[in-house]
């Protein structure tokens, strides 16, 4: 590890593959004047302090979409830790199928609905792109586990 990486705070960032009845993946895109604006994202953000994984991102999911989540519904998938030049980011990944309420763009950004394998035509943070390809199968694994159980 080099001393540069070192001295850049740790990041702590939730984020959701929504999954809707007909298994596309919200992603939603970054607005101008933000950090990597214009790529596109799943939904969530930073964790504020003391905040669980989970409850930053039903907090998130709430302010961004308009949408209420069970803790329960939000099912580990998979993470990304990824070195950004001023900060290094961990991002948890997490699955959910089951929401109430309509998603809703909150903050004026532009969603998409799009098929897990579809993720491969947008462009999105360089931390998301070893998750684009993982995507697809995680997603297939866990529904059919829960299929199953
Ligand atoms: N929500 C989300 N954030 C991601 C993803 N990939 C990724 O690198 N990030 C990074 O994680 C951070 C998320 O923070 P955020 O959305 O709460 O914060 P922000 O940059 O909008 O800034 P601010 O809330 O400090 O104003 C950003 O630096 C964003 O670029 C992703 O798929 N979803």
């Amino acid at each position: 590890m080099t001393g540069a990486e070192r001295a850049k705070p740790l990041v702590l960032v939730a984020a959701c593959a929504l999954v809707d009845d007909s298994g596309r993946v919200l992603i939603s895109q970054r607005p101008e004047g933000k950090p990597l604006a214009g790529l596109w994202e799943f939904p969530g953000g930073k964790l504020e302090d003391g905040e669980t994984p989970e409850h930053g991102l039903i907090r998130e999911l709430d302010e961004e979409l308009g949408i209420a989540i069970a803790p329960s519904s939000l099912i580990p998938l998979m993470f990304s830790s990824f070195s950004y030049a001023d900060f290094n980011l961990l991002m948890p990944l997490f699955a959910c199928w089951q929401w109430s309420g309509d998603v809703t763009p909150k903050e004026g950004q532009a969603l998409v609905w799009a098929a897990p394998a579809a993720l491969q035509d947008y462009a999105m943070p360089p931390a998301d792109e070893p998750l684009k390809g993982l995507l697809p199968g995680l997603l297939d694994c866990v529904r059919s586990a829960s299929a199953g159980s």
